[in-house]
């Protein structure tokens, strides 16, 4: 985005002439190109996005869908997405989407992508999961190997030498921070990560999908830039010490100069004048207080992001009806920041920006899943009533919205399109106050449930249900196995933190009316801090 008059723009071009912008996002939505401006033009810029690393799956095993959106003028934009879990490792079921990668002209990585074009095996070799009702679409996919080196910050340096990228990890032991450094020719990125709860496994990679459930990335010019990034409201109060620490370490170690941080929706207390120089520059006031130095960031509270700030640029539009992707705040607010950041006069580096995910739902959302037939509907129905929440059944809005890519004769159902039933309920799962209805969870983001509850019936109960329904025998048998091998529980186990998840059982009408009532004191005692 360009905002200012000729002369902020041509400033804009000379700054980042030469430079290189990457933008590590999670959840990263199309409309995030708003951070592209045309002052980049030249510059490298990628746009790297996940959802969630599998940090236990060996990683040849991971496959990886990749499709190109878009190609225009100077960029392309690619999305990559998880192809399917190999049957040989039926219990993890996490997924990783590394959705887009955006690049202007002569990025390494667009190389890489070109390269690994040429690779792809043909589609459909993936196994598709029974137990489901819809089916990932078949795209081509890359060659695992291949697959994993692009999307795996750390492995992905490997794929190839010289001008390529290249990324080292590095843990501080004393601050839960990691840092990960990319190279992209003689530029060099430095991000850090702050997080309560690194995972063993974000010691290993770099990153990790839990520790990483907020956005944003940025970064810089000429060496040297950082960025620094905690994670998620609730759980702010904990990082903050860590984020101190963090800070500090960057200060001395790093020799970062400035480092911004931006929270979405909620008011951080992070005593940001110790980083700065001078007393002077010092915050003069409480709404400026993280970001005395940018003040076309500075944080609104009573806002709850600062979308009200950042204004959405026209550039955006073009893409956004290319690929009909819906507006996300979220998204848009730290692409526009970032474009905007790349603004602020100070020379020799690009600012950081991070934008967290909100945690401003006044009323909760509740997922209620388990496999068809265990009372979902009835369940949630009768809970809507209860609690005044939303009720959204997810097949019908698949059917009523055409959420879907077309009619699977064999499982006889929709095959569901993720991304569009996604966008379709960001919207009202950001508001809150919803009872999602579904036969599947690990394709929802995890932060929009608050719970996360699946219901479980005795195999007896459940065969005697579908029969009456008139289900066929594979499809039947296919139910039957997906409650017996408890595949809902464990796919909800897997896709959301575990205090969230809790297993119900629903064989009679008794089951249900404690079910309601237990989730319905649930959502009375709940609040938008628990
Ligand atoms: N706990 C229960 N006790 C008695 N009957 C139940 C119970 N749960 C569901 N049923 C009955 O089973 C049938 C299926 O229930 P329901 O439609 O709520 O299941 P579902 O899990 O939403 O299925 P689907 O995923 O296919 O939409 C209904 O006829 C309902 O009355």
């Amino acid at each position: 985005m360009v905002t200012g008059g000729g002369k902020g723009r041509r400033k804009m071009r000379e700054w980042s002439r030469g430079s290189f912008v990457c933008i590590l996002s999670w959840q990263f939505r199309l409309h995030s190109l708003v951070a592209v401006p045309s002052a980049f033009r030249g510059s490298y810029i990628c746009i790297l996005s996940w959802q969630s690393l599998p940090s236990a799956l060996p990683s040849d095993k991971r496959q990886f869908h990749l499709r190109f959106l878009q190609t225009s003028g100077n960029f392309v934009c690619a999305s990559f997405r998880l192809a399917a879990v190999p049957s040989a490792l039926p219990s993890d079921k996490r997924q990783f989407r590394l959705r887009f990668l955006l690049q202007f002209r002569l990025h390494p990585f667009y190389q890489f992508m070109q390269s690994a074009e040429h690779a792809w095996p043909q589609p459909g070799k993936n196994p598709s999961r029974h137990h489901r009702h819809h089916r990932r679409r078949e795209e081509p996919c890359l060659p695992p190997s291949v697959a994993v080196r692009g999307l795996s910050p750390r492995v992905f340096v490997r794929h190839s030498q010289g001008s390529s990228p290249s990324l080292r990890s590095v843990r501080s032991n004393q601050s839960q921070a990691h840092c990960f450094f990319l190279e992209l020719g003689r530029r060099r990125v430095i991000a850090v990560v702050c997080h309560c709860c690194l995972s063993p496994s974000v010691a290993v990679r770099g990153l990790s999908p839990r520790s990483l459930s907020s956005s944003v990335g940025i970064i810089q010019v000429k060496p040297p830039v950082r960025c620094l990034f905690p994670r998620s409201a609730p759980i702010l109060h904990r990082i903050r010490p860590a984020c101190r620490r963090l800070v500090a370490v960057a200060l001395s170690k790093w020799k970062v100069e400035y480092v911004l941080l931006c929270f979405q929706g909620f008011q951080v207390e992070l005593p940001s004048h110790r980083l700065l120089s001078s007393p002077s520059e010092r915050p003069a006031s409480k709404s400026h207080r993280l970001l005395p130095h940018f003040p076309f960031i500075a944080q609104q509270p009573s806002q709850p992001s600062f979308l009200s700030i950042a204004q959405p640029p026209g550039e955006r539009g073009s893409l956004s009806r290319a690929v009909t992707v819906r507006r996300r705040q979220l998204w848009s607010t730290a692409a526009t920041a970032c474009s905007k950041a790349v603004r602020s006069p100070f020379e020799g580096f690009w600012v950081v920006v991070m934008v967290e995910e909100s945690g401003r739902r006044k009323r909760p959302n509740i997922l209620v899943t388990g496999t068809p037939g265990t009372g979902k509907t009835t369940t949630c129905t009768a809970l809507a009533e209860a609690t005044q929440l939303r009720h959204i059944n997810v097949g019908d809005l698949v059917r009523d919205k055409n959420l879907h890519d077309g009619w699977d004769d064999e499982l006889d159902c929709f095959v569901l399109n993720e991304d569009l039933v996604c966008d379709e309920l960001e919207d009202q799962m950001e508001e809150g106050g919803n009872i999602v209805d579904y036969h599947g969870c690990d394709f929802f983001p995890e932060r929009w449930f608050d719970c996360v509850v699946v219901l479980q019936t005795d195999n007896t109960v459940l065969y005697d249900r579908l029969s009456r329904r008139g289900y066929n025998e594979s499809k039947l048998s296919n139910n039957i196995e997906c409650e017996i091998f408890q595949v809902l529980l464990e796919e909800a186990k897997e896709s959301y933190p575990e205090d969230r998840v809790v297993a119900m059982k629903s064989d009679t009408i008794e089951d249900i009316n404690r079910n309601v009532s237990t989730l319905t004191d649930w959502v009375r005692n709940w609040h938008p801090t628990s």
